[in-house]
């Protein structure tokens, strides 16, 4: 039996591998060790950010569950970055770049150790779809983990969270808060470890892995520092060694239909318009044809039923406390909104899971029945038109305005236009436009958190339109649009704007144009001249790179 599974980790029985052996004794395997798979835990810890600092605990953890199963664990690290802490900083452009870094560095050790399988333990918004990504190019069974949600901060019985900061800075900015006021939320926003709490993209797609089948039923919403989560990742050991027994690929889980399901419970849980990026993402290193059409398709059909920030009033932990993801996917799949048939990594399909997960709790108000959602659609909507022709992405949750007209005030980078706002040069009714921040331009396409929490602090946050060819943070909210594709630098129209052109944003007519005629567009360009790239280290090799945003800004998307 065992000998059947050593599919790929061939440093056993030949006598020419016995090098290969010593080495591997040095690090604490024997005889015994060697008989078994090796399983690696890949392991995103980190001490630079709060979402990462408790994940090496977790790995030990789920280095007991493989032994515990019958295989030889073995950690292994790669990088994180925190959006948090980058944001509204030049810093903020490695953020996309690091899931690109994060899943090719899981795959080097992956492939260049010939692990028979590995658990990736990710914590942050983009070591999920780059652990992610790294799970779907392999070729051996692996299960996802995520590090948790933060349990929230309270200040004088107010609920906080990091965007609390983010926004206290737009209503210090406006005076409506002191700068003790301001230091007090900054001090008490961040309680301890886990990722960050609302619906932003961390918890978001972990939502979303663990509707593609790729994490254990229950992981994305058990909080970091909660007993399950340690039952999280040793289960998570475990469930490894069983899906090589049963020899069960990611590819045999992440399916279209899965990727669907995916989709269908971002668009129910209202989450970050990043899961747009990074399922596609995830879907092109499985060779699933997933593209921004399914989306579109699948908004207009799944309502949003979640009271979650960052535009509603709940956090993660809430949701774990009445039932969890799973009790959403269980009523999503009791009302027809999810394929029930597709396998995940507990080696059972996702009806057969949902059958033994809990129903929300009786008198809950997190989550709306399908009588009375937030939205009868899902909030991202896809847009399109003369400014925009691949497509452009807008989070509409909680936004009450379907249609904003306004003049464009066009900014090169997100510091100029951040400046303008907080010198209240921007009026309400403008459209702030900052581009050549796509993937190529910025180079990293970072995201606008710290502007658009300053346009929500201010009261501003649907009075004035913000668009870009980069993108937003799962924390934003407003009136915004992002991932404006083509970008800029790739000559996308958005490079021709200029400042006081008549831009329309309509989210029910899913339009994004601007008024100038083609004649007018083309003789612009004339004029236009793409700036140069990017040419040093890991943002010139990630400019040159990378593909539009529109098919998930993937770095390998070679032509045969
Ligand atoms: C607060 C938001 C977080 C830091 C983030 O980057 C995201 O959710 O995308
Ligand atoms: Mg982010």
């Amino acid at each position: 039996m065992e000998k059947d599974l050593r599919i790929k980790s061939q440093v056993f029985d030949d006598p020419k591998r016995a090098p290969n052996r010593a080495m591997l004794r040095a690090v604490g395997l024997t005889d015994e060790s060697f008989k078994k798979p090796m399983i690696g835990v890949a392991s995103t810890w980190s001490e630079v950010t709060p979402c990462n600092i408790h994940l090496h605990g977790l790995a030990e953890r789920a280095k007991e569950g493989v032994r515990h199963a019958g295989g030889t664990p073995l950690i292994f690290n790669t990088i994180t970055v925190s959006d948090g802490i980058s944001m509204g900083t030049e810093g903020m452009r490695y953020s996309l770049p690091s899931r690109d870094v994060i899943a090719d560095s899981i795959e080097t050790v992956v492939g260049a150790e010939s692990l028979d399988g590995f658990v990736a333990i990710g914590g942050c918004d983009k070591n999920i779809p780059g652990c992610m990504i790294a799970i779907g190019r392999a070729e051996v069974p692996a299960v996802f983990v995520y590090g948790g949600t933060i349990a929230p901060g309270y200040r004088n019985g107010e609920k906080l969270d990091i965007v609390s900061v983010f926004e206290g800075v737009g209503k210090h900015n406006n005076g409506d808060i002191t700068d003790e006021e301001l230091h007090g939320i900054e001090c008490a926003a961040c309680p301890g470890a886990g990722s960050c709490g609302g619906m932003y993209t961390a918890n978001t797609m972990a939502s979303a892995v663990e509707a593609l089948g790729m994490s254990l039923p229950g992981s994305s919403s058990n909080p970091a520092e909660s007993k399950d989560k340690y039952l999280d990742v040793e289960e998570a050991g475990k469930a490894v060694y069983h899906l090589l027994e049963k020899e069960i690929f990611p590819k045999d889980i992440m399916t279209k239909q899965a990727f669907e399901n995916a989709i269908t419970v971002v668009m129910a849980l209202g989450g970050s318009t990043n899961a747009v990026l990074h399922l596609l993402a995830m879907a092109h290193a499985v060779d699933v044809d997933l593209s921004i059409a399914d989306f579109d398709r699948l908004q207009k059909t799944v309502p949003h039923l979640a009271d979650l920030k960052p535009s509603g009033k709940y956090v993660m932990e809430d949701l774990y406390k009445v039932g969890g993801v799973q009790a959403v996917m269980k009523l999503l799949h009791e009302n027809g909104y999810l394929y029930g048939d597709c396998l995940t990594v507990t080696g059972k399909t996702v009806a057969e899971n949902l059958a033994l997960a809990p129903s929300l709790t009786e008198g809950q108000t997190i989550i709306r029945p399908f009588s009375s959602p937030y939205r009868a659609t899902g909030p991202l909507v896809i847009l399109r038109g003369n400014l925009a022709p691949s497509g452009a992405v807008a989070k509409v949750s909680g936004v009450k305005v379907k249609r904003h007209v306004g003049p464009a005030r066009v900014f090169e980078n997100e510091h100029d236009a951040t400046e303008a706002v907080l010198n209240n040069q921007i009026n309400e009714g403008d459209v702030l436009v900052i581009r050549g921040v796509g993937p190529k331009g910025g180079p990293g396409m970072p995201e606008m958190l710290s502007i658009s929490a300053i346009l929500v602090g201010k009261g501003l946050g649907e009075k004035v339109a913000l668009l870009t060819d980069g993108r937003f943070s799962g924390g934003t909210h407003g009136l915004v649009v992002g991932h404006i594709a083509p970008e800029a630098q790739s000559a996308g129209p958005i490079a021709i704007l200029q400042e006081g052109d008549q831009v329309t944003i309509d989210s029910e007519r899913q339009e994004i144009s601007m008024e100038v005629t083609e004649a007018e567009i083309q003789a612009r360009f004339t004029a236009w001249q793409a700036p140069a790239l990017y040419l040093k280290g890991v943002l010139g090799k990630y400019a040159h790179n990378v593909s539009c945003s529109s098919i998930g800004a993937v770095t390998d998307h070679f032509k045969s």
